[in-house]
């Protein structure tokens, strides 16, 4: 439904993204995710039609994003990450003029005008004044006014982000009724928990490079290849640390408060090796935990598989 082949923007001198071979398919729910300026938005913003490439070809649902931008525009809802709301409106007239841009008849606007409000549970603000609503009102007045041309793609730029905890529960209940409801849905964030449950397949992009992507299962399978061991010191944490930097099975270290955690790729036994040897050289440990990575585990490891 979405793909893009060795897309590439450059700023100026400046390469934002590079080479970027991507595809998603028909039904997924696929968590885009990077740090700050990975280059998640100006992928986004090209898929949305509002920026051209330097380099490659994308295509969503169907039509060339390049050559076929109307074609592209009438399948995607698009949620910017700066969406802005006019303010002299009220909350039915901000999504018919909408509706009209989608060119979608006045006898059909009021029924899918009534159907996308119940949808975000906004029914009782119909008539309120778009500026008297809360940021999360705002923000799933947004993702509303996304919807009123029924695409079959979803294109969402951060839309949980400075949510109080409860509406980002809200928004992800809603990205799992929009998945069930058969949209293909593209959902980018820095918030690895927020996505961690409701996405099917992600990719994760650092300083304009994909550094991995697939369904969500066979990225945690790559990463349980490695095991993360959660170790808190509570003597000789220097020479734990000279002792973990040594060993030839680790492949990841990060400093955490009082401890840290580490990537080590060996089995049971060499686990076991480990324990004991760092026991034997006076290090004592609170804990040494070997545990399941999380999103954020595998964000770290694949962002920053630093061995110091
Ligand atoms: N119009 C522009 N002119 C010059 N540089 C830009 C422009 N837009 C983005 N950049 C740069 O390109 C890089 C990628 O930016 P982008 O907004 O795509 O990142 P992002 O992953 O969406 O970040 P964030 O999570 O902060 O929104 C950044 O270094 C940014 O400063």
């Amino acid at each position: 439904m979405i793909t893009l082949t060795g897309f590439g923007k450059d700023y100026g001198d400046f390469t934002a993204v590079e080479n970027l071979d991507l595809h998603i398919a028909a039904g997924e729910t696929f968590g885009f995710i990077g740090p700050n300026g990975a280059g998640k938005s100006t992928t986004i913003r090209f898929l949305a039609t509002l920026l051209r490439a330097s380099r490659g070809q994308g295509e969503v649902a169907g039509c060339d994003v390049m050559a076929d931008p109307v074609g592209v525009r009438q399948s995607v809802g698009y949620m910017p990450d700066n969406f802005g709301v006019y303010d002299g409106m009220r909350v039915w007239e901000f999504l018919d003029f909408f509706a009209v841009a989608y060119r979608i008849g006045r006898k059909d606007r009021k029924q899918i005008i009534s159907n996308v409000l119940e949808l975000l549970d906004l029914t009782h603000k119909r008539d309120d004044f778009v500026n008297g609503l809360s940021r999360g009102m705002k923000q799933r007045l947004c993702l509303a006014k996304t919807l009123v041309h029924d695409p079959p793609v979803l294109i969402l730029d951060e839309p949980a982000s400075g949510l109080d905890p409860r509406a980002r529960v809200e928004v992800k209940a809603l990205l799992k009724e929009l998945r069930k409801m058969g949209k293909t849905i593209l959902i980018s964030s820095h918030i690895l928990t927020e996505l961690a449950d409701c996405c099917t397949s992600i990719g994760i992009i650092e300083r304009g490079q994909l550094l991995m992507s697939g369904p969500i299962e066979s990225v945690y399978r790559q990463i349980r290849r490695n095991r993360l061991v959660d170790i808190q010191f509570l003597k000789n944490e220097e020479a734990g640390l000279s002792i973990l930097r040594s060993s030839p099975h680790l492949r990841s270290l990060e400093m955490k408060p009082g401890g840290v955690i580490v990537e080590l790729e060996t089995g049971d036994e060499g686990l076991a090796d480990l324990m004991e040897q760092l026991i034997r050289e006076g290090v004592r440990m609170r804990s040494f935990n070997d545990r399941d990575p999380t999103l954020e585990d595998v964000f770290m490891t694949v962002t920053k598989g630093i061995v110091n």
